[in-house]
């Protein structure tokens, strides 16, 4: 059992014994995981990791090691907290629908924490069992017309039953701005 000082707990007794990985496995792969820790290391003190660029070719900064931390010289900077909060409240009072369009990078992170915090079925439950924050759907991560009019469909399912005042708020997220399948489904 693995315990760091943050509370964190590691029980790998399931795949650490005599009929799994053993103690001559990790010996074996001593100097490919050194290697590992070096650049991990880099890529949290650096944000940087030699030979990783973006689509464009371009030196690409590695900065989900931030995510957990707020301070001034992050990404999650106070202020930047402060913005979400309040884009969060807003959301809660205002928007019926948040459809989020992206791929692949930028889609995953907030489908994970959906899938987390929200789980599968959060978009069957009433408004008041949402405590008023949006139903949310995922597109722009397939070319696939079914889906997409799928999707409408419900959208506009949606819209008649509430009758008036519904609200879809859409999340496009690109890097490059130039994917082809958000940019199909927008
Ligand atoms: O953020 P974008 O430029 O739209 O790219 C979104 C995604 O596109 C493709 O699927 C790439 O394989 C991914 O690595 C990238 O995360």
């Amino acid at each position: 059992m693995l315990r760091l000082q943050s509370g964190f707990e590691l029980d790998y007794a399931n795949i650490y014994n005599e009929s799994c990985i053993q103690e001559r496995d990790v010996n074996n792969f001593e100097r490919a995981i050194q290697n590992v820790w070096r650049h991990t290391n880099i890529l949290r003190s650096t944000g940087f990791e030699e030979g990783h660029v973006s689509k464009d070719g371009l030196p690409e900064p590695v900065l989900f090691y931030q995510l957990p931390y707020i301070s001034e010289d992050g990404i999650n900077t106070p202020a930047m907290l402060k913005r979400l909060y309040e884009l969060r409240d807003y959301a809660r009072h205002n928007i019926d629908t948040v459809v989020s369009v992206g791929i692949g990078g930028s889609y995953l992170g907030s489908k994970v924490i959906f899938d987390v915090q929200c789980g599968a079925f959060w978009n069957n439950l009433s408004t008041e069992e949402r405590n008023g924050y949006p139903r949310m759907y995922f597109a722009g991560f397939n070319v696939d017309g079914d889906y997409l009019s799928g999707l409408i469909r419900t959208l506009e399912y949606q819209a008649q039953t509430k009758g008036s005042d519904y609200k879809v708020m859409l999340v496009i997220t690109s890097k490059s701005g130039s994917t082809i399948e958000p940019m199909a489904t927008l």
